[in-house]
């Protein structure tokens, strides 16, 4: 079973948990895209849903497939996000924002009830870190808020290459106008403390650790399924 396979499996029994009448936060990335494509069958099928995207791109593929869509303003309490993960722990901590959505993401899970995140095995890990930790920036001072990241950080025993993250030869634009710095760090020792260290820089705007906020995960293997937390 290829990677792709075993993204649309853990999509497939995230999709199980959806009832009729739910609202529903739609996750960015090519795992969440399966669990997108999936529902716009079920949809179609008749199951009634509104929906929230972490992103403009997870927008335009949930408004291709037909699924109602809304805002958070309008929608402001969800009963489910689903969404892919970076890397993940067995305490159901995250680092996410490789598709460059953490900021939405978060908001987005923020507002949920519940968040299930759905990835295939290679995602899970014992100590995050591995994945460069995106930690999305005001493009103002950006010298500055990079120095400030990497200082703070290294307090934590977090050192490493601090890059900004580029696409086409230009800086990557995050969906609300901001940069990404992705901090090589290869281990993070002590997500907590890293996380409210990265939140008191005045030029973070959010950061890609997602802690407190999984409540189940669903890892598709080449052995099957295996749930975390609750699914
Ligand atoms: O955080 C994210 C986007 O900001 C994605 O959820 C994360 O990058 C996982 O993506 P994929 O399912 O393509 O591996």
């Amino acid at each position: 079973m290829n990677a792709e396979e075993l993204k649309r499996r853990a999509a497939a029994r995230a999709l199980d948990v959806v009832a009729d009448g739910m609202r529903l936060g739609l996750g960015t990335g090519s795992t969440a895209k399966h669990f997108v494509e999936l529902l716009g069958e079920r949809v179609r099928a008749g199951l009634r849903v509104v929906c929230v995207a972490t992103s403009e791109a997870t927008q335009a593929q949930a408004e291709r497939e037909g699924i109602p869509m809304s805002t958070l303003d309008a929608t402001p309490e969800l009963d489910l996000v689903v969404d892919g993960a970076d890397e993940l722990d067995s305490r159901l901590r995250l680092v996410k924002g490789g598709g460059g959505a953490l900021l939405r993401e978060k908001i987005v899970a923020s507002a949920s009830r519940r968040m299930i995140v759905i990835a295939d095995d290679s995602k899970k890990v014992e100590t995050l870190g591995r994945f460069p930790l995106p930690v999305e920036v005001n493009p103002f001072g950006l010298e500055v808020t990079r120095r400030q990241i990497a200082a703070a950080a290294a307090k934590l025993g977090c050192t490493g290459e601090l890059t900004l993250r580029r696409r086409d030869g230009q800086a990557f634009v995050t969906d609300g106008g901001h940069y990404i710095i992705d901090c090589h760090f290869g281990v993070l020792p002590d997500p907590e403390a890293l996380a409210a260290a990265l939140v008191a820089i005045p030029g973070v705007v959010e950061h890609g650790l997602f802690i407190g906020l999984a409540t189940g995960v669903v890892l598709a293997s080449a052995g099957g399924v295996i749930e975390m937390g609750e699914v």
